[in-house]
């Protein structure tokens, strides 16, 4: 099996407003199988473009002007992502791609349980699954991201946003997907909850060996989290790097910009063990 999990190739985003903006730009990067790599750069640099683009999941006026993401399925084929069809990429991005989005917490829906939400997944996706199946993967699912399975009758607005965010991980993992993209997933969180979340997050890859796309404007949190990190300016990845090496060896003058700006970074690196 290859070790790259997608290759993305000279991708461009375009918004097609008065004047055009250009949003991602001849973007070229590979993800390996397994391995969590953080999306970083200011505001409007175009980290959320990116991201949704490679799963083509933006709507008009964003424009994909050139590229391709090819995404290596651990089956061994090579699916170029822009072939596939309304269908097939609706089911391509639960099985293989979940999403994680920013403030994903507060999309539950507060009539429901969070188990019956969860089972709707498995209902969808997985219509072979048998009620008593399903209910077991539910269990299983909230076990594994220390909810507890005797949560499952809990609604949303009796958990904790820590506990709902965890929920939402369950939920992007309940079909054993290959990647994991996960749009700010725990800025809305304390930072003891945030890091409880991550360090989370980076054992549960360990176990199932699915690879994250990581964003966030945190930079020391990426650099905690992240095996390899790319530092988007201007639509552009202007360096990718392992985290070691982006911490105490920047090459891009951006990126030591960057760096410069987080105080908290000339001292000593933070808890999360990847
Ligand atoms: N629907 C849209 N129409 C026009 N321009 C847009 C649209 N969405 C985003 N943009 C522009 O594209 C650029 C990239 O935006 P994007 O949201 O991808 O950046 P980002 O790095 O994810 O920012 P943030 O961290 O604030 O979410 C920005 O200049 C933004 O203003």
């Amino acid at each position: 099996m290859s070790d790259a999990l997608l290759s993305v190739n000279n991708f461009s985003v375009m918004y097609d407003v008065e004047p055009p903006v250009e949003a991602v730009r001849n973007v070229d990067f590979t993800l390996r199988r397994g391995e969590i790599l953080g999306l970083a750069g200011e505001s409007g640099c175009g980290k959320t473009t990116l991201a949704y683009g490679i799963q083509r999941l933006l709507k008009a006026p964003a424009v994909i002007t050139s590229g391709s993401v090819v995404f290596h399925d651990g089956s061994g084929e090579d699916v170029e992502i822009s072939q596939l069809d309304v269908e097939e990429l609706r089911r391509f991005r639960w099985d293989k791609i979940s999403m994680v989005f920013q403030g994903a917490m507060n999309a539950l829906n507060p009539v429901a349980t969070i188990g019956s939400q969860l089972e709707d997944v498995y209902q969808v996706h997985r219509p072979a699954m048998s009620k008593s199946e399903r209910r077991d993967a539910v269990v299983e699912l909230l076990e594994i991201v220390k909810v507890g399975g005797e949560r499952r009758r809990s609604f949303p607005h009796e958990l904790s946003g820590g506990m709902r965010q965890r929920v939402m991980i369950a939920m992007a993992l309940a079909l054993r997907p290959q990647l994991m993209v996960m749009d700010e997933p725990t800025t809305a969180l304390d930072v003891l909850v945030q890091r409880e979340i991550l360090r989370q997050i980076s054992e549960l890859r360990h176990k199932f060996g699915f690879s994250v796309i990581f964003i966030t404007h945190d930079l020391p949190l990426l650099l905690e989290i992240s095996d390899r990190i790319a530092i988007m300016r201007e639509g552009e990845i202007v360096e990718i790097n392992t985290a070691e090496r982006i911490w105490s060896d920047p090459q891009d003058d951006y990126t030591k910009k960057l760096l410069s700006s987080f105080p908290r970074l000339t001292g000593e690196k933070g808890l999360v063990s990847r």
